[in-house]
This record gives structure tokens, sequence and C-alpha cells, in this order.
């Protein structure tokens, strides 16, 4: 898919002349002759960059308002400024208001090509990134730069080269197949397979088949994971739930890299790294009886944790970025922003389904939001789960005591209460509002009016 710049300039030669070098590079281009057509173009759909003249001409914004305007609606879109010869004060501005850069007329095509090639790298690579992700369909990077994810991080570098077994401990959804993964890519097993089994979930027959493989009649009938990882990385995943005699079997493969397929009398040799995993305290699990103390020793050499997501909220606007540009490049749209209001919500819900809840969030929102709308993710796009925490993040004073009194009273308190917040999160916009709570706009007037809220209220302030 090309980049598309969008050309503002209120000479039509002008406007031309860019448009042709743009093209012939390779780029497609839109243009626009004031400020007002230009918003327009932006709002129906985001270009990779925008170009503009600073001198507009018979426009209803000069260039310097109208980049105020577009950093305003879209603070991450990429903007160049033209200036006139001598009007460098101007493109200094230009470039303090949040523009990438700027070219001074009149210019060589060369030079014009290179800042915008510079321009949008960040566009170009990002498209790259989520493209290649797309197409090998899983995440091979650890997001964050959180302390607890910078530690993991560099644990997982410094062991990968060594063999040591790893356990990665943390809660479900955290990240531990994605750590395991990286291990596995970073060590001098990358070019044999990472297996990964998971006990959880499994009868403990169907566990061992699946690790051990199966004999019949003294004949191989279908190989474990074990040999099919051999030479690569193992990854057992809920360890805890390994019955306790497969957890003897496992000794055994670490201990002497053998074992005997189910139903099988034969020793068979592998070489394979075991990492495993666990979502509960192992120590509890041993204390309990439920799990091997001599098994934790061999598994746990290196331990390696993730916190749960709310114990690392800086990670979730990384996060929120990488999964919007892969599913953005997977629906085939380009990377819509997303505003701060947005981030702010989704950095103080609870995720109890950590990082897994946040990536269906950010899936459901793209796929949901309408093709128009893409262009930044707003707060009113999130789905209500990820906003209700917000409300039980302010209770009033009145939400408080509506126990003592009756429900006529206690529902009046409440929906005083509920849509005091809910017009709050919309900077008081009463359409907006009304569209989130899933009310008609005239309706929610008149429910505002009866309850005494709506005197000095104005329409979409
Ligand atoms: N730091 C991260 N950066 C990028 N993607 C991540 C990160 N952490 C988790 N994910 C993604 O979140 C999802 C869940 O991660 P993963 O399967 O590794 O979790 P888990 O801890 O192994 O969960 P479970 O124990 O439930 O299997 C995956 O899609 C994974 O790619």
């Amino acid at each position: 898919m090309a980049l598309e710049v969008l050309v503002v300039d209120d000479e039509q030669d002008i406007r031309e002349l860019v448009a042709g070098v743009l093209e012939d590079e390779g780029y497609t281009t839109r243009s626009a002759a004031d400020a007002d057509s230009a918003l327009a173009a932006l709002a129906e759909r985001r270009p990779s960059l925008a170009l503009l003249d600073v001198f507009l001409r018979n426009s209803r914004l000069d260039g310097l308002e109208l980049l105020d305007e577009i950093k305003r609606r879209d603070p991450s879109l990429p903007v160049l400024v033209i200036s006139g010869h001598g009007n460098i004060d101007t493109a200094v501005a230009a470039v303090r208001r949040g523009a990438a850069d700027f070219i001074e007329k009149p210019f060589q095509a060369e030079q014009l090509l290179l800042l915008v090639a510079r321009a949008t790298e960040t566009e170009r690579l990002r498209r790259e990134n989520a493209s290649l992700r797309a197409q090998f369909g899983q995440d091979e990077e650890l997001t964050g730069a959180s302390a607890a994810i910078n530690t993991v991080r560099a644990t997982l570098k410094r062991v990968a080269a060594t063999g040591s077994r790893v356990l990665v401990s943390g809660p479900a959804g955290v990240g531990k197949e994605v750590a395991a993964r990286l291990l596995h890519i970073w060590s001098p097993r990358a070019s044999a397979p990472f297996v990964v089994v998971s006990a959880a979930r499994m009868t403990p027959e169907r566990v061992e088949e699946e690790l051990f493989g199966v004999e019949e009649g003294g004949q191989l009938a279908r190989p474990g994971m074990l040999e099919q990882a051999h030479g690569g990385t193992l990854f057992l995943d809920e360890i805890a739930d390994m019955p306790l005699t497969t957890q003897a079997k496992i000794l055994r493969v670490l201990t002497d890299q053998s074992f005997t397929r189910v139903g099988g009398t034969r020793t068979v040799k592998v070489d394979v790294r075991v990492v495993s995993a666990t979502s509960r305290a192992l120590q509890g699990e041993i204390a309990a009886g439920r799990f091997r103390e001599d098994l934790y020793y061999r598994l746990n050499v290196v331990p390696v944790h993730l916190p749960p997501l709310a114990e690392r909220r800086e990670d979730i606007p990384a996060l929120v970025e990488h999964f919007v540009a892969r599913y953005a490049a997977e629906r085939r749209v380009p990377t819509p922003a997303v505003s701060e209001e947005a981030i702010a919500a989704l950095q103080s819900y609870e995720w109890p389904g950590n990082v897994r809840q946040l990536r269906n969030v950010v899936e459901r929102t793209i796929i949901l939001a309408p093709g128009d709308r893409l262009r930044v993710i707003d707060i009113d796009m999130l789905p209500p789960e990820v906003l209700s925490d917000q409300v039980k993040l302010a209770p009033g004073e009145a939400a408080r005591s509506i126990m003592g009194t009756p429900l006529r009273e206690a529902r009046e308190t409440f929906e005083r209460e509920y849509l005091r917040v809910q017009i709050r999160r919309f900077s008081g916009n009463i359409s907006r509002t009304a569209t989130f709570i899933g009310m008609e706009r005239s309706a929610l007037h008149r429910k505002l009016k009866s309850l005494g809220l709506a005197d000095n209220r104005d329409e979409g302030e």
C-alpha cells in the first residue's frame, strides 16, 4: 500500500508540481487549496503525511492555525511545512508547534523527497512491522519498558545462550508464552522447533500421550511433543496441572534426557531445553503434596516473573500502540491514533485478563469501529467493561448514601450520579453521552431536566 501525502497549498501550480514529484516517487497524493478542504480531506481518510504551505490565501485558517488544528485532532500525524523564502521565523514557529520539519520555497525535488521520506519513516516502519507480525501470526517481542519487563527481557537475554532451565511465573494472559518463545529465539536452538504442551484442561492420560507419544505393538503410533521438540525447546505451560505420575516422568527427562512412550518399553533419547510456566505459586502446591519438590528445583534454575498488567500500567500505552498497529494492518486500514482520554481510561482499568484481555479489547474496538471513524480511537469506542471501572473510581458521596432511602429516591440519586459521571466523561457533550449510554438524545435531555441536571448545561460544550 502506497503512502499518501495530503498537499495543502493555495497555488494550483505548486500543488500540481509537488503532487507530480511525489507521485513519480510512488506516493499517492490528494490536494486541498484551503484549510477547510484540508480538514475535510483529513476527516475522510488519514494520510501518512500532510504537507502545508504556511501562507494560505482565501482560507479561514492560515497554515500555522491549520497546523494547530491538525495536531489537536490527530497529534501523531506528521506534518511538513512549506514556507516562503526568507520566512525562517514562521518555519521555526511551525516546528515548535509540532511540525516534523519545514522546507523553504523555492526547493529542489530531491530536497522535498528527502524530507517526505524522513517524515514518513516511522509510518513506513510501523507498516512493515505490523505486516510482518500479521504474516507470522504471533508476537515475538515483549512490548513494554516498565522495570519489570526490562528485568525480564535482560534475564532472558542473559540466559538464552546458556541453556539453563527457566520457570516463568505470572497470572494468565500476562505473556509467559511470549517470554518462553523469546528465550528460544535468542538461543542457539532458534532454528529447531519450539513446542508447547499445556497441562491445563487435559486429562492425565491425554497429557502423557501428548508429551511422550504412543507405541502400539512395539511400533511408534504417534510421536509425542518431546520428540517433535528434539534439538529445540519444549514449553510446558501450567506445570502445576501435571499429574504426579507425569511429574515423575518429566523429572526423568530432565535428569537423563530419556523417556518411554505410552504403551512402549523402548527408551527414547532426546535433546530438549525445557522452559516451564505456572500461574500458581508452586511452593503452595508442594506444601499441599501436589507438586514434586525435586522437580521444582530442577525446573526453577532461573526464575522469571511477569507481574499482572495492573502492576505495570506504564506498559499499557506501548501495548495499545502495538496491538492497534497489528490489528489495523490485519484489517488493512491506516493505523489510527488513540486519544489521550482513551489511553487514560485503558490505564485505569484493572485488566483481570491481563495483556490477553487488552489485546482482545483493542482487536474488538478496531473491528467494531465504523470505517470512517477509525482515524482516532476515542474513549466512547471502548467497550463498557473497560469504562465501568472509571465510574467506580469516582463514586460521589450521594451514591454511597442511597441504602437508607426509599427505592424511588435511591433510583433518582443513582441516576443523577451515573449521568453526572457519564456526562463529565464526555466533557459535557450530550450527544456522545447519549450514544454511549444507549439513550436517545432527546430522552436524555428530558431525563436531565427531570433530575434537575439540565439547567446550566450547555449543549455540546
Ligand atoms: N509484553 C507483551 N508484548 C506483546 N504481546 C504480549 C505481551 N504480553 C502478552 N502479549 C500477548 O498477549 C497474549 C497472551 O500472552 P501469553 O499467551 O504469552 O500469556 P500467558 O501468560 O502464557 O497466558 P496463559 O497462562 O493464559 O497461557 C498473546 O497474544 C501475547 O502475544
